[in-house]
């Protein structure tokens, strides 16, 4: 059973898909409600009401999965998710538009004074001077963070007969040609905006952005519209500017406090507010949910996330095509790992052939996983590899090579640890399955799966039978052979597939035997 709890309200039309299935179980409650059952869930669906935090993480050690229904993922500790290897995904573009007609409905509501009217004309006032407003047409609208929101409110703002200016470090110029803007610096969009609205990530560098050096560098009577994070304009910053005019107004729908309580800006008659409302409109809650529940049964499938916080994303089809070569690295980890099984500093994936023009970045996550693995007592997976890989000293890095051993692709993977450098070379063959080619120097072609037995002897006669007794007198059966030498009369291998694990008696009695060097378990 794959249970799930959902302790913010998302839709239950979008929650649908996974009510379908009899393999979920999906409890609705706030964490603080749920406290005796998280340990047993495997996912935990929300908005931006409950905080995802390392001590809450703490006690889900069973959670595999963090869907966020909407965009802004500043209320999960990603990094600490990440670490636990728990895939976290949200749903990008499902509020997109009713987050930029928020900013609209904030907008018009500023400029015309409407909720401050709309207070007055309850209160059996009729008092029309006291709320001449301005047109948007030919106002000047700075927009700062022109993503997915800033963008959908520039469209409505030509339609309005606005100019708009866009300020965005990491837009291109070829995006913002595409689009119909121009470019501007940080203080041009300050300079020139009679109308200044942000649609950023809270991050470093956004926090404060709005603070008092940039404020003080707007347009007297500036109009001020915060709809993306609250704290990306600095509330305690406002308050002078507001209080000689400087400002003309503020709308908020975002607070760096949530909810802001008692809040000093709710003082001045010219900020109007609103909860945290810009996705909260039928049409975008269904369509964060039906996204996210989407997103969770993929998952639950075994297939990959195509919004993951935390994941290179793939398409369905690219997860097709490296599907086969994930599962070839990741016991080509395995087996590395266990075969060295001493401190590592390095690995180094080499991709030839059909493979090297895949996403080798997920096929090395895999790989990585696979290493990690036996060596890791907590979740190794996709997610945290390269995370727990950089706690333990262990860099990894791929390139790419024309050397494909005469096979279709071919996939080798150099491990260097103390004293020791280990090679072990792959590939897939279509229809028949993954063979490894190159173990420590020797050829060799055996299935990397199941029970092996790694055995490194004198190439003599007999020595195979002296093997085989042995197994055999331990009821030991063995399932396939393969056995590689670098020349007649050298160094051997043989590589045994067993039909059950051999215990360390039988181990050591092996390499008693004359001429054998060296005997080693590896588990796939
Ligand atoms: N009020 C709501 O209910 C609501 C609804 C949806 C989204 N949001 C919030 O709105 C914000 C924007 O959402 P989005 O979907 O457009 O995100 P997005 O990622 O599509 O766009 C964010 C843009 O900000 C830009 N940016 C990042 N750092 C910047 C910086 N220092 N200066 C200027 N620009 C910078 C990025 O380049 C990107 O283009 C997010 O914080 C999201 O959480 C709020
Ligand atoms: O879930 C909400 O209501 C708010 C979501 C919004 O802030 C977002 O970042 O998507």
């Amino acid at each position: 059973m794959f249970r799930i709890l959902v302790s913010d309200a998302i839709s239950e039309e979008g929650l649908a898909p996974l009510r379908k299935s009899e393999q979920i179980e999906i409890v609705q409650k706030k964490v603080t409600e749920a406290e005796d059952r998280l340990h047993e869930f495997d996912a935990l669906l929300v908005r931006s009401a409950t905080k995802v935090t390392e001590e809450l993480l703490s006690k889900m050690p069973n959670l595999k999965i963090i869907g966020r229904a909407g965009v802004g993922v500043d209320n999960i500790d990603v990094e600490a998710a990440t670490k636990r290897g728990i895939v976290v995904i949200n749903a990008p573009n499902g509020n997109t538009v009713s987050a930029a007609e928020h900013t609209f409905a904030m907008m018009a509501a500023l400029v015309r004074h409407i909720p401050q009217a709309h207070v007055s004309v309850k209160s059996r006032e009729w008092n029309r001077s006291a709320f001449v407003g301005t047109e948007l047409q030919g106002k000047h609208l700075g927009i700062i963070g022109f993503g997915r929101i800033g963008s959908e409110v520039a469209k409505r703002a030509r339609a309005f007969g606005m100019i708009v200016h866009v300020y965005d470090p990491f837009l291109t110029k070829e995006r913002a040609e595409k689009l119909g803007v121009s470019i501007h610096t940080l203080d041009e969009v300050l300079a020139c905006s009679d109308i200044i609205t942000v649609h950023t990530p809270l991050t470093k560098e956004t926090k404060g952005l709005l603070g008092e050096k940039n404020l003080a560098k707007t347009k007297k009577g500036v109009y001020l519209i915060n709809c993306a994070r609250g704290g990306i304009i600095d509330e305690k910053a406002l308050i002078p500017f507001l209080q000689s005019g400087h400002v003309a107004g503020v709308a908020l729908d975002v607070f760096e406090q949530e909810p802001p309580g008692d809040h000093p800006l709710f003082a001045f008659d010219n900020v109007i507010v609103t909860p945290h409302l810009g996705a909260s409109t039928v049409e975008a809650q269904l369509n964060v949910a039906t996204q996210v529940a989407e997103e969770v049964l993929q998952f639950l499938e075994g297939k990959p996330v195509t919004s993951s916080i935390n994941l290179p994303t793939l398409s369905k089809d690219v997860y097709e095509k490296i599907q086969a070569f994930y599962n070839l690295a990741k016991k080509m980890g395995m087996i590395a790992s266990q075969y060295m099984n001493i401190p590592v500093q390095e690995l180094s994936v080499t991709y030839a052939g059909t493979v090297a023009d895949l996403e080798t970045t997920y096929i090395t996550r895999s790989l990585l996983a696979g290493f990690l693995r036996p060596r890791v007592a907590s979740t190794v997976n996709e997610v945290n590899a390269a995370m727990i890989a950089k706690e333990r000293g262990i860099t990894y890095g791929e390139k790419f090579s024309d050397e494909t051993h005469g096979y279709a692709n071919c996939i080798s993977l150099t491990v260097q640890g103390e004293n020791k450098t280990f090679t072990i070379k792959g590939t897939h063959i279509p229809n028949y399955g993954d063979r490894i080619v190159h173990f420590d120097g020797f050829t060799i072609d055996f299935a990397p799966e199941g029970h092996l037995l790694y055995i490194q002897h004198q190439d003599r006669p007999g020595m195979i039978g002296k093997v085989g007794n042995i197994l055999g007198e331990h009821q030991v059966n063995i399932a396939t052979m393969q056995v590689g030498r670098q020349q007649a009369g050298g160094k051997a291998i043989m590589m045994l597939s067993l039909d059950k694990p051999i215990d360390d008696a039988l181990l050591q009695k092996l390499t008693e035997i004359e001429d054998i060097e060296t005997a080693k378990r590896v588990e796939v």
